[in-house]
């Protein structure tokens, strides 16, 4: 078939544009608005000049009341193809956006270039009477609603590839802006038990530990990386493999190795928020419920020190809990984050920490349970040049690392030890010379590990033994109210 001239084109759509103008003002006034429309469009469909142009209409509402996530991205992704041409723009802020955020305005349009193949943005806004076009005084308005949508123009040719590729890109990129604007939050709980239940309290997290920031093995690191980047892409194959989008992490090693630091890092790294779940201080499995089921999709759900911050009965036990009126269980607990809990939402994840793997229940432990066990030791040497690029912004050719390379492998030092004596002094040289006494004092002493913080749990064995199996659980409850101020005041630090 041979194609239009542009010049063909361009006088069929100029007579028939003016046809429809004819068509209008004869029958405005003699046929009804609604029937004046289908003319119209009938009018449009049969004598429209065929074009090689396509054009997709983007909706800012689809079906009804739900807003169309392709507008919104659309109208996210073109605020950065803002062009000096472009002369209306809307700006606005909400209290939780960091910055101002600018929008094309309506009417105003756009190029964009995308594979080479050249995209036309145009804003359109519709206003229309939604009732009899009177004013409503009960809710001081008119009647009048506006129809917001984009028109994307393009070749037809390219349809699949705009279809298939630029409008995915289009959704992908707006979900990256959305990400780096995002301010995380960490979820506790509000102790405040009322209305029958608890609730979440949530501050913004602004923990500066990232995955650079952490000293660990590079190995590990990146494995620990690439494990989250691959739960993150594979929602389909959950999906096909009949699993729920979860993924779980247990993080075991003495105090001060950096679980918590570790849980910022991947908290910073996905923009996901983190739910704290204390449960000494939860009741029943149903308390327990309904705060998992307040927890939002794309979160972290963290207990830490799961070891000795409960003494949940278990399997292990085959009990309840004894206090009156407790009725929490690891079972209850565990049951309910592998079945309904993970399957009522998606890119969910739950690490749990402890000092102390070899106490954990083995249910905790069976296959399939927690997906990587991640091992957070004491300082490598490898470790130890991270800390000191983080802490001293020196350079790994520093004079005293050979020494410090020597002395540091083997030798049981937390990263939390190290990072405490290079912040002794502001000067490098000072700080080094004093770790490096440290590191021969730790060797003399026959690398005996100081203070690696085993104290945790060790002191609440110890205590357990002195006592019979009925005191067992008070031991356990007063040493864990006991030891909740500092190891809140702690978590509170080092997450917050
Ligand atoms: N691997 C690490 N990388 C960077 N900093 C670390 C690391 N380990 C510890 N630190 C430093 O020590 C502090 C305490 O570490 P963190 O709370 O992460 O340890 P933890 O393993 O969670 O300890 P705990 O078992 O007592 O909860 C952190 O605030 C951080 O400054
Ligand atoms: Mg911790």
């Amino acid at each position: 078939m041979a194609m239009a001239s542009p010049s063909s084109i361009f006088s069929a759509y100029a007579s028939m544009t003016a046809s429809i103008m004819l068509l209008r003002s004869i029958t405005n006034d003699l046929i009804p608005q609604p029937i004046r429309g289908y003319l119209i469009n009938t009018f449009r469909y049969f004598f429209k000049p065929r074009s090689d142009s396509l054009t997709l209409i983007i909706q800012e509402y689809s079906g009804g009341i739900a807003r169309n996530h392709l507008y919104d991205a659309a109208e996210v992704y073109l605020s950065t193809k803002i062009t000096p041409q472009n002369e209306r723009l809307s700006v606005s802020k909400t209290p939780k956006e960091k910055k101002l955020s600018i929008r094309l305005e309506k009417g105003e349009e756009l190029v964009d270039l995308f594979h080479g193949v050249k995209l036309n943005w145009n804003l359109i806004c519709s206003e229309f009477e939604t009732g009899n076009g009177s004013y409503d005084h009960s809710r001081n308005s008119s009647t009048r609603t506006e129809n917001k949508y984009f028109e994307l123009t393009f070749e037809k040719k390219h349809k699949e590839m705009v279809v298939e590729t630029y409008l995915p890109f289009v959704l992908e990129k707006e979900k990256e802006m959305k990400d780096e604007e995002r301010v995380l939050k960490m979820h506790t709980l509000n102790t405040f038990y009322s209305h029958g239940g608890f609730m979440w309290d949530s501050i913004n997290l602004d923990h500066p530990s990232t995955f650079e920031t952490v000293a660990m093995e590079a190995e590990m690191k990146n494995h620990i990386m690439e494990d989250l980047n691959r739960f993150l892409r594979r929602r389909e194959f959950y999906r096909k493999a009949g699993r729920a989008w979860k993924r779980g992490y247990l993080l075991y090693g003495p105090p001060g190795t950096g679980k918590s630091s570790l849980i910022a890092a991947m908290a910073n790294y996905l923009k996901f928020d983190i739910y704290d779940l204390q449960l000494d201080n939860l009741v029943t499995d149903s308390d327990l419920r309904k705060l998992l089921l307040a927890t939002a999709n794309r979160s972290i759900l963290v207990i830490e020190d799961i070891d000795c911050s409960v003494d949940l009965p278990g399997r292990r036990h085959g009990e309840g809990r004894k206090q009156p009126n407790v009725q929490l269980s690891l079972c209850g607990l565990l049951n309910f984050i592998d079945g309904l809990w993970s399957s009522c939402g998606d890119e969910r994840i739950i690490i749990l920490t402890t000092n102390h793997k070899e106490r954990l229940d083995p249910a905790l432990l069976r296959p399939g349970r927690m997906d990587m066990h991640i091992h957070m030791s004491y300082c490598s040497y490898h470790g130890f040049k991270v800390l000191a690029s983080n802490y001293l912004d020196v350079s790994w050719d520093h004079h005293l690392f050979g020494e410090i390379e020597g002395l540091i492998e083997g030798t049981h030092i937390t990263p939390a030890q190290v990072a405490e004596e290079l912040m002794k002094s502001e000067d490098a040289e000072v700080a080094l010379e004093g770790f490096l006494k440290v590191l021969k004092r730790k060797k003399m002493e026959g690398d005996v590990s100081e203070n690696d913080g085993s104290d945790k749990t060790e002191l609440n064995q110890s205590k357990r033994s002195k006592v019979g199996s009925t005191q067992k659980r008070s031991v356990c409850i007063s040493k864990r109210k006991n030891s909740t101020g500092t190891k809140r005041g702690r978590r509170a630090r080092t997450l917050q």
